[in-house]
Formats: C-alpha cells, structure tokens, sequence
C-alpha cells in the first residue's frame, strides 16, 4: 500500500501563489507533482471539443470519467498538458477556460469522476498536489496541509501582471470582478467547498515574497514530517 508516501497539500484561491509554490517545493524536495486545476481546466477545453453542455451534469460525467489527459514532463521541469495527444498547455491557461473549469467544478458527481485520477498521483517519493480540496478531500490524510491566501486585489495585479508577461492585455477590475466571482463559487459550492483544511498551515502572502512563502512551507513541511 502507499499509505507511507509523504505528501504536501496546498489550497486557496486563485492567483494565491500555489502553483508557482508547489513547483519550487516539489523541485527542491525531487517530489511528484499534482496541479489539480490543470485538470479541472483541461475538462473544459473538453467540453468546447466535444460540444457538451457545461450546463449539464449528467452529460460531463463521461467526459470527466474518460477525460485522455497527461502531464508530460520535459526538461527543465516544465510539463507539458495533452488532451487527447493535443498540446492545450496555453490553452488552459486563459481566464475563460478559468472561469468555465470553475462552474463544471461546482457538479458533485464530476468531482467524484475525477478523484481516483487525482490520488493516482500519490507515488513515491512524495506527492506535492495543489488545489482546492487537495487536504480536506482527495487527501484528507495528508501530514503536511497549508492553505495559501493573499488579499483579492493582490491576486488580481498578480494575474495582469502574469497576463501581460504573455503579452495579452487586461483590465484590472474585470480581472479583480473575476476573481471575486470565482472566490465566490469556489467557497460556496455544496461539494468540496474552498476552506482551510483542519490542522493546516495558514500563509497569507498578500505582503511575502515566493522565497518567503516557500521558506515558511519548507519549515512546517520539515517539522511535520520529522514525525510521519
Ligand atoms: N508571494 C508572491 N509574491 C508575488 N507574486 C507572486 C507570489 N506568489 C505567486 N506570485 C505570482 O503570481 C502569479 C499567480 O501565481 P500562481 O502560482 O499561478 O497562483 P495560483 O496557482 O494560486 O492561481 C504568478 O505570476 C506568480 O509568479
Ligand atoms: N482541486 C481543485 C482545483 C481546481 N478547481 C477548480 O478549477 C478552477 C481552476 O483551477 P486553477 O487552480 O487552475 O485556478 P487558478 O488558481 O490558477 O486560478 C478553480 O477556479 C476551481 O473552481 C477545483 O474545484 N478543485
């Protein structure tokens, strides 16, 4: 059995920081690593390729249980996303394809189609996994959970100033009003809401820097750990 996998969890909301986090502490710890919301957006690309209703629970359920995604890993630890062996790496970047993955995400029964993919994740050495119900759902048994926050009007200048790297410009309160709106589905969906996991570690990086947030998730990691 794998019950011994040492195993970190991160959850927030979006533009927290989790991502970038998860990566640099997976690096450093030589881990695996499970970006949840890739493949909650990857569905729904999906669902623009295959014409499903994103209104419609009973016709997502196939489609999330035979979802074709995966995550190639290339050299310098990027990772590249294919759905059905076509690359949807930027694709699923996009705020649109953000805010539809966040209302498929709201379906009980899509979630439950998309748990046994998530915890197959959980391999040796160590799994980091970073999402919304990473510690109080898909690994409710996790040692180390942190949940990673940082006020919504940081959040949105960290997404337009990720957005304009890319080269795409982007208004500021549009992307603050998403970002609400998304905070507003993910904490209030009867399924798997977004709230601290019990016993994690709360980080508001509203005022820390990446090296901060990781030096803090490291020493709770290595004192959690020293006794799992
Ligand atoms: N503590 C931080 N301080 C400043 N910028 C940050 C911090 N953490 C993340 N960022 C930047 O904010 C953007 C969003 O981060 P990301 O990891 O994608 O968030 P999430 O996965 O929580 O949605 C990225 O451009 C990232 O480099
Ligand atoms: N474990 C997860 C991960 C993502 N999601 C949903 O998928 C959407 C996209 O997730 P993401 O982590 O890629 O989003 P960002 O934080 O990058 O904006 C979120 O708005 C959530 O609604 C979820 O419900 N559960």
């Amino acid at each position: 059995m794998n019950e011994q996998i040492p195993l970190i969890t991160i959850d927030g909301p979006s533009g927290a920081g989790k991502g970038t986090v998860a990566r640099i502490v997976a690096e450093q710890l030589g881990w695996n690593l499970l970006d949840s919301g890739a493949i909650y957006r990857v569905l729904a690309v999906a669902t623009n390729h295959h014409n499903i209703d994103i209104e419609s629970e009973e016709a997502l359920i196939p489609l999330a249980s035979h979802l074709d995604v995966e995550f190639e890993i290339q050299k310098k630890g990027e990772s590249r996303v294919l759905l059905e062996g076509e690359d949807v790496t930027n694709v699923i970047r996009t705020e649109d394809v953000g805010a539809i993955a966040s209302k498929i995400a709201a379906f009980p029964r899509v979630r439950e189609a998309l748990l046994r993919r998530q915890r197959a994740f959980k391999q040796m050495p160590g799994l980091l996994a970073d999402g919304r119900d990473m510690g109080t759902v898909v690994f409710p048994d996790a040692p180390v959970k942190v949940f990673l926050t940082a006020s919504p009007e940081e959040r949105a200048k960290r997404r337009m100033l990720q957005l304009q790297d890319k080269g795409i410009d982007v208004n500021i309160g549009r992307l603050l009003a998403d970002i609400k709106q998304r905070d507003e589905r993910d904490q209030n969906r009867s399924v798997a809401p977004l709230l601290p996991a019990e016993g994690a570690l709360l980080v508001d990086s509203t005022e820390l820097s990446v090296p901060q947030v990781v030096e803090k998730i490291l020493a709770f990691a290595n004192d959690k750990l020293s006794e799992f």
